[in-house]
């Protein structure tokens, strides 16, 4: 998507309308509130392809529903997808104020006394509550002085909080999930909402039968000279490791290289089929060039087409991964067993930190005993209370290795326009494919397979539905941990050494779901689970508020967890009770 068509930023200046003296004297302030306030989120946050984000300021500040209007026309040609309001000053609240219930807002109050910015702020959001459109609001701890910027540490985090949220609810309105096959082996997850879908992220449900893939083969739908210069550059660059499986159940040499091709053109018909290619339309096959227009999709595989055919994993892999033969590129949102549901979390994940994600079995909870037992030995460090084992065939980031470092020489996963050569390197080389388990995949194919270093914060999200209750989020800031070799090597082998492999530890806070590492497997609310880099979990709780989902269960400090206004009438001592009800008052975004 175009940088000039990716959704911005409203910055709204309120001012006091009271001509003759007061507002005279505010102007230059409001208009460098807005100024000042445009400038940090622009130099702080990017959109999905690495440029800054775009403000668009108010030609005039507010002071009356004339201009209120004026600056809305002006947003609506500027495709404004949320808006901040800034004020130094008292001013005339509902007459003022955006009262459209379809997208976020945020007012921040300046806290100087020489003018009654925190005042408003407290109006506005009072007015916003009775009105029934949550806002968001931002309140500086200490007051400033009347020429100080009022851009302290706490109001600069709950912005950039604020707008990172915003966008990602901006990116994901008006696009398209699309569902490549229907429900894998019965789970649950896979089952697309498209109601959600419609009513909380204002996406629509796209649907294409898993034959698509193979007629496009049959038939040539793709660009044959871009196949080459993949093909080329798969066989050259991916390790084909140890056939693992029992002498009777391989394929002949001859086969697995008819597979590993099928494979390659799997891919790019996946990418195709998400974002369009035009040079489909030259070959003939103009309605197949536009594609599903997908900011997120699912490959059903198991069991029919894997069954069948070559399994989808290097798909998979390489759709969510930010590298392929023309270097590195943005990576996608891409689930494997169609796991909608999963797919919705690596979505909200990816919306706001820009970088590619693993999608994992919740595959075992290791105690420090059963370690100890089996392999003989002792946990310790971050792993000493057990620790998760988060695998799945296919769809992780190759980029989740640990090999690329950032400027200190820890283990991270880059956003895709910070990826160098030697990245790429690192990451194919700790890689191995191995042809695909044919008791799970008895067409054949390959599966991706590493170990994630130890170190990385990362945060695992899910995204559940209840019935009578609805979509449900989870989210758990942890880190990866990594073992010595000959223990990871006994566990890995004892569970699947052709997959990737991630060990992850909840951040334990001694409490309900965090109370030990057992206690979040018990608690975690599906199989699978969206695992990003980073500590994100403040953003998602942001993000789901603006969604209205409630969040179950998280491990995010309480001074981080910023969300509207609206929600502390709903009580002050129990945020997640509160979270729920007001989720149910409000109702979804689009609804
Ligand atoms: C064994 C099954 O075929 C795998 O798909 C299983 O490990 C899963 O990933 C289930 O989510
Ligand atoms: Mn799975």
């Amino acid at each position: 998507m175009p940088t000039a068509s990716y959704p911005a930023i409203g910055i709204r200046p309120l001012i006091d309308g009271r001509r003759r003296g007061v507002r005279e004297s505010l102007e230059d302030k409001t208009a460098q509130l807005a100024k000042d306030v445009a400038d940090l989120i622009s130099s702080h946050l990017t959109y999905p392809d690495g440029s800054p984000v775009r403000c668009v300021v108010s030609e005039t500040a507010i002071g009356g529903v004339a201009e209120a209007n004026r600056c809305k026309e002006q947003f609506r040609t500027e495709n404004v997808c949320a808006d901040l309001t800034v004020t130094a000053s008292w001013n005339y609240i509902t007459e003022v104020l955006d009262l459209d219930p379809s997208i976020p807002h945020a007012i921040w109050g300046f806290n100087g006394t020489e003018r009654p910015g925190a005042v408003t702020l407290a109006a506005a959001a009072a007015a916003y509550n009775m009105l029934g459109i949550p806002c968001f609001g931002i309140y500086g701890h200490d007051v400033q002085d009347a020429d100080d910027s009022g851009l302290t540490d706490d109001v600069v985090e709950n912005i950039l909080r604020y707008a990172r949220a915003a966008l990602g609810v901006g990116l994901m309105k008006g696009r398209s999930y699309l569902s490549i096959g229907t429900v894998s082996m019965g789970i649950a997850g896979c089952r697309v909402p498209e109601q959600f879908f419609v009513d909380y992220l204002g996406m629509r449900a796209e649907y294409i039968d898993m034959i698509e893939i193979d007629r496009r083969i049959a038939h040539g739908i793709y660009d044959h000279k871009e196949y080459e210069t993949a093909l080329a550059w798969a066989r050259e660059h991916l390790t084909i490791g140890e056939n693992r499986n029992p002498e009777a159940n391989r394929f002949t040499q001859e086969e697995y290289d008819e597979q590993f091709d099928y494979c390659i053109k799997m891919l790019l018909i996946g990418r195709d089929l998400m974002e369009g290619n035009p040079a489909l339309a030259e070959l003939g096959f103009v309605e197949e060039a536009d594609g599903h227009d997908a900011i997120a999709a699912g490959f059903q595989g198991q069991r029919q087409w894997t069954d069948y055919k070559p399994n989808g994993d290097i798909l998979e892999t390489f759709l969510n991964t930010t590298f392929d033969w023309n270097g590195k590129r943005p990576e996608k949102v891409f689930a494997t067993e169609g796991d909608a549901g999963n797919a919705v979390a690596m979505l909200f994940n990816s919306v706001l930190t820009h970088r590619p994600q693993l999608f994992s079995d919740v595959r075992t909870y290791w105690s420090p005993e059963a370690v100890e037992r089996v392999t003989g030995y002792k946990l310790e460090g971050r792993a000493e209370n057990g620790f998760i084992d988060l695998r799945n065939s296919g769809a992780t980031t190759l980029n989740a290795t640990g090999e690329e470092k950032d400027a200190e020489g820890n283990p991270i996963i880059k956003h895709w326009w910070e990826i160098t050569e030697a990245d790429i390197e690192a990451d194919l080389k700790t890689s191995t494919f191995h042809a695909a388990t044919r008791e799970y995949f008895p067409g054949g194919g390959f599966s991706t397979h590493f170990t994630t270093a130890g170190g990385m914060p990362v945060t695992a999200t899910r995204l559940n539905f209840v019935a009578g209750q609805g979509p449900v989020l989870q989210i758990s800031e942890g880190w990866t941990v990594e073992l010595p070799d000959d223990v990871r090597d006994q566990i890995v082998y004892r569970t699947d050494p052709t997959w990737p492999t991630t060990f992850f530890v909840p951040r334990l806070t001694g409490e309900g779901a965090f109370t030990s590492v057992y206690d979040w497997m018990a608690n975690w609310g599906a199989n699978h689970t969206a695992t990003g880099y980073g500590h994100f979990g403040a953003d998602l709780i942001t993000l789901a508020s603006m969604l209205r989902i409630p969040v179950y269960m998280h491990n995010v400090e309480r001074e981080k967890i910023l969300r509207p206004k609206a929600w502390v009438p709903f009580g002050t001592a129990e945020p997640e009770s509160a979270d729920f009800r007001a989720c149910a008052t409000f109702g979804p975004l689009y609804r």
